[in-house]
């Protein structure tokens, strides 16, 4: 028995570091950097950082593909951050929400040949804290000993492969009964999943019988929808219609999942929200800022359904990806039931995108 840290405790500690402003360092094979998250970067960082070395700033290509940057690394670009490179100047270059305060400057000469694997790591790290995808990087000889003389915490390739492993085992952590307006007979139980992250949640109504394929609704949080009511999508209305509709057939789960913004996390939303309003729509909103348009992982709404039992769904959604993800990860999707609800003159062009772009069915 060991107390020192399993691989997906230490990357969910670099996860948290980052999160904070906090330096971390990874090993990616070869190569090895100390990095940090472009959008928190700061005056006394940049230059510590400076002192290491030639600092990079890791982009993904799509935000490589806003800036006008030559991504030569194919799925990323690193910008060359010269002594001239301001904090203000970094954070307009990764957050085009502050473009109107901050007039982000090109262009952005790149490095092309060498090594990007830890540039690379350094991405996967700030998406999974739910920052931009942009992380200032400076190279160190050995990650291991820069890790123990500053400090730090130590993030290694393959310590996140197995972290990637981790996030889509779940344990069942608690359950009670709670009556609902749509059922009195309903139980809310409380999934954690062992990389970390966010806990998600399963509403049982009914005695949903295991043999046959379950009424179920697959939700991803929408704190603005859901909540406060917005008229910008329909997640409200869907989440509400789904329940009414489990709760009158008198048995199906709804998960609740908690994948804001598509998986974004709701400071980014807010951010491709901002965009929008300048004219981009949904997709090209969570593309400049530097992210797919679905970055969500849905292994986690199967193993949570194959842990309560359930092999087999009628899968309320109008997203086939949902379905095709449903079956990649071993529950059968006997029926797709529409769930079309809640168009308002607010979402009509933002359902239009998704529908043209992302494949919904209307
Ligand atoms: N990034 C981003 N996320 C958004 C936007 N509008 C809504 N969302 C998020 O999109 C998700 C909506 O998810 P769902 O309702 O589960 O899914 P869907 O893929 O539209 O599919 P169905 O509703 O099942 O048809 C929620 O996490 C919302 O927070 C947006 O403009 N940008
Ligand atoms: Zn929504």
């Amino acid at each position: 028995m060991s107390l020192s840290l399993s691989a997906p405790e230490m990357i969910a500690r670099a996860r948290a570091d980052l999160r904070i402003g906090a330096p971390v360092c990874v090993d990616a094979g070869g190569a090895a950097a100390v990095v940090m998250a472009a959008e928190l970067v700061t005056p006394e960082r940049l230059e510590a950082m400076r002192a290491l070395g030639d600092v990079d700033l890791a982009i993904s290509d799509r935000r490589a593909g806003t800036l006008k940057a030559r991504a030569y690394d194919g799925d990323l670009a690193r910008i060359v951050v010269d002594a001239a490179t301001t904090p203000a100047r970094i954070r307009a270059a990764v957050d085009p929400s502050r473009a109107l305060t901050d007039p982000m400057a090109g262009p952005f000469a790149t490095r092309r040949g060498g090594d990007a694997a830890a540039h690379r790591l350094a991405l996967r790290l700030v998406k999974q804290a739910r920052l931009l995808p942009a992380a200032l990087v400076a190279p160190v000889p050995d990650a291991a000993a820069a890790a123990s003389a500053m400090g730090l915490t130590l993030a290694r390739l393959q310590d996140m492969a197995l972290s990637d492993d981790a996030a889509a085992r779940l344990s069942a952590v608690s359950v009670a009964r709670v009556p609902l307006e749509v059922s009195e007979d309903a139980r809310v139980h409380v999934f954690r999943p062992a990389d970390g992250a966010e806990e998600h949640y399963a509403i049982e109504i009914g005695q949903p019988p295991r043999g046959e394929p379950a009424l179920c609704r697959l939700h991803s949080a929408c704190f603005t929808g859901d909540l406060i009511g917005s008229l910008k999508c329909d997640c409200g209305p869907q989440l509400r219609a789904a329940l009414a509709q489990i709760g009158a057939e008198g048995a199906g789960v709804l998960l609740y999942l908690n994948q804001e913004g598509r998986g974004i996390g709701l400071a980014n939303k807010m951010r491709a929200y901002a965009l929008q309003d300048a004219g981009f729509d949904t997709v090209e909103a969570n593309h400049r800022l530097g992210f797919e348009d679905d970055e969500r992982d849905f292994r986690i709404g199967a193993e949570i359904l194959k842990s309560l039992g359930f092999s087999s769904v009628r899968l309320m959604t109008n997203n086939p990806g949902k379905v095709v993800a449903m079956a990649a990860a071993g529950v059968s999707v006997a029926e797709r039931v529409p769930l079309r609800v809640g168009v308002n003159p607010h979402n009509t062009r933002y359902l239009a995108v998704k529908a043209a772009k992302s494949g919904h069915l209307l």
